[in-house]
């Protein structure tokens, strides 16, 4: 099939490839000063301003026999959804991608807007050049249809993360904020710029997810279902604003479940899927001539949306959806285009010639130092907000600090309750590993839906997010850990020793970290069911490893390796070396009771560990932290590969 391309329209794309936010290719002979003043000149009459400027560098989007298939996982097979369409999307245009439930619409925007990548066959071009995928994200951005935003942040606040993140720092504050003010009186939301995004309305929510992502002025945008949860009012305001920025030079595809009338109108074009094939694709205004053409008429007073996803759903039989496949060469005929002939005659693709010279450079627009910076304060800011949690946190280390301390009262002093202060050093293990990891696999994922959408519109690369939530939890974590230890270090008469105190702390702290990694691992890969499940199943065999229960010299052979990747032994084996290891005098032994284990050395070959192993165990901790970090990066990486 031949995909079009307007002659006029391949300059563009190859200039607009290297744009960044400010189009400097096209204005070379006007200096910096000049090139902002035309960038920004209606923004102080108030009149339509940067983000309803019309693009230059307009995109055509062509494709020719797409296929989609989905591995339907192991040993099920695979499934075809879209079954070789063919396609034509103009510039300038408000598309829509229609047909009815599961006929393959968002899996088109998918492989459109390049976020598919696995499963899929067929090509893409843009202004007639095979699409390069890096360059043409560059281009582009997503707008899912549900809304993942930030909810503790403000709309304002939102907007300044996406400007710093998507403009650069060599953009001014000042005008990021024209910008931002511009955008967002665009989209009607200058009124709840204070407005925390928790409390916007459902359209308020989606013109935000709009608004986030025109911030750096994309030439293409996909939308999947943004009227979805809308009333009908907030709809067709939508999809209105969506035309105005469709006719500034935009290509805004968007797919739709079941327009009204009114709303079908606004749209300039329409691609109609049944089944993963195309019924018609043409101007909206000739769906209705297409629909007599071939012998289908619209029936009078009925809704032409209305009427062909019921002919797509097979409602007057399955032959009229071959008839209009076959009409339309599943996507390939241009006939119902505005003015058919002339597209026709341009039709082409760039076949054997060499595609225009792409920057291929980073995705992000700014450096990961910045990327490190922005996401860390959004998260402090975050913090700072979600007070319910941090003091939870707090509250609970504190008061399960108090519980031991009262339960085990004055034990780590007594020669006579050695092994009851033994039981309260595992349940302390215990404690650590539990609460951190268990709230991290509940919270994590959470993020993980915001993360897709805001690393797919390469806000930030996945390095600086994964290295901002590792150190982003620090500070809180160590001062749940402090709160905790001194807690009840003191209330069970733990030796007043300081480097005793602080070899406990700093194993405390390592099996705090281990834990927060292990969460972050199983918080890749599985939802909070799985991970709730998950997370302390595996934690069986660390507990049964940590020479706890069974000693280390008890275990068997075969499963000594165990105690070796065991976390738990390694801590355990650190609070022993550090309570009554470094030669600990001879214990306190009240006169009314016996103490076996009033020799420390005597406990400690008891329970076969050995009171100079710290060091060495804090070696362990930390070697597992780093590969427990690594592979959890991997893992999340993996995750958001095969997601595509
Ligand atoms: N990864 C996948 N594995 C298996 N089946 C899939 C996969 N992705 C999509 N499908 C199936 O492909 C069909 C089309 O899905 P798609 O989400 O594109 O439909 P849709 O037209 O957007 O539907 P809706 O309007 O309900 O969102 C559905 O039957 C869906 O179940």
């Amino acid at each position: 099939m031949e995909a079009v391309l307007h002659e006029a329209s391949r300059e563009p794309y190859q200039q607009s490839i290297t744009a960044g936010y400010v189009d400097n290719e096209r204005l070379p002979s006007l200096n910096t000063n000049e090139k902002d003043t035309l960038h920004y000149s209606n923004m102080n009459t108030g009149m339509v301003g940067f983000s309803l400027l019309p693009r230059a560098d307009s995109v055509d989007i062509a494709f020719e026999d797409v296929t989609y298939t989905a591995s339907m996982g192991f040993r099920k097979g695979t499934k075809r959804i879209l079954h070789e369409v063919s396609g034509y999307l103009p510039q300038g245009q408000l598309i829509a991608i229609m047909g009815p439930s599961g006929a393959g619409k968002s899996t088109l925007l998918n492989v459109l807007s390049g976020y598919s990548i696995k499963g899929v066959g067929g090509n893409v071009y843009v202004n007639g050049f095979p699409r390069d995928l890096k360059a043409f994200r560059k281009l582009s951005c997503y707008i899912t249809q549900d809304d993942r935003l930030q909810p503790l942040l403000t709309v304002e606040e939102n907007m300044n993360v996406a400007a710093d993140l998507k403009l650069g720092m060599e953009v001014s504050r000042a005008k990021k904020e024209a910008i931002i003010a511009e955008v967002l009186q665009t989209l009607g939301l200058e009124k709840s710029a204070k407005t925390r995004t928790a409390q916007l309305s459902g359209g308020q929510r989606k013109r935000l997810s709009i608004a986030l992502e025109l911030i750096n002025n994309p030439t293409v945008l996909f939308l999947d279902e943004p009227t979805t949860g809308l009333d009908s009012s907030s709809c067709t305001q939508c999809v209105k604003l969506l035309k105005e920025l469709a006719q500034k030079g935009r290509t805004v595809v968007c797919t739709i479940h079941q327009p009204s009338a009114t709303m079908f109108a606004i749209f300039d074009q329409v691609y109609a899927l049944a089944a993963g094939r195309c019924l018609y694709q043409g101007l909206t205004s000739k769906l209705i001539p297409f629909l007599e053409t071939v012998g289908l008429p619209c029936p009078m007073f009925h809704n032409p949306a209305d009427y062909i996803i019921e002919l797509a759903c097979g409602e007057y039989g399955d032959d009229k959806i071959d008839i209009m496949v076959a009409a339309t060469e599943n996507g390939k005929a241009l006939t119902w285009f505005e003015n058919a002939d002339a597209l026709t005659k341009h039709k082409q693709i760039q076949q054997g010639t060499v595609p225009p010279k792409i920057d291929n450079s980073n995705l992000e627009a700014t450096s990961a130092l910045t990327q490190l910076k922005i996401l860390l304060k959004r998260d402090f800011i975050k913090a700072k907000r979600d007070t319910t949690l941090t003091y939870l946190r707090i509250g609970v280390n504190f008061a399960v600090a108090l519980m031991l301390g009262t339960l085990y009262w004055k034990a780590g002093a007594d020669g006579s309750k050695v092994i009851d202060n033994y039981n309260l050093l595992f349940s302390i293990l215990m404690h650590h590993m539990m609460t951190t990891m268990m709230l991290t696999i509940l919270t994590y994922p959470t993020e993980m839906s915001i993360l897709i959408k805001e690393h797919f519109n390469r806000w930030y690369s996945l390095k600086m997010y994964y290295f901002c939530i590792t150190i982003i939890d620090i500070p809180i974590s160590v001062f749940c850990c402090l709160v905790f230890t001194v807690v009840v270090y003191i209330s069970t008469a733990q030796p007043l020793e300081m480097n005793r105190l602080a070899m406990f702390g700093l194993i405390s702290l390592l099996v705090i970290f281990v834990a927060q990694s292990f969460g972050l691992m199983i918080g890749a890969i599985c939802n909070v069911v799985n991970g709730t499940f998950l997370g302390p199943t595996l934690a069986v065999p660390m507990m049964m490893f940590a020479g706890f229960g069974v000693t280390l010299r008890d275990l068997p052979v075969y499963l000594y390796w165990g105690s070796y990747v065991s976390y738990l032994r390694y801590g355990l084996e650190g609070y022993v070396g550090a309570i009554y290891g470094l030669d600990r005098e001879t214990m306190f032994c009240p006169e009314d009771k016996y103490c076996h284990y009033k020799y420390p050395e005597q406990f400690l070959e008891e329970i076969a560990m050995r009171g100079d192993q710290f060091w060495n165990d804090i070696i362990a901790l930390v070697i597992i932290l780093f590969f427990l970090r690594i592979l959890s990066y991997v893992l999340l990486k993996w995750k958001l590969t095969s997601l595509r």
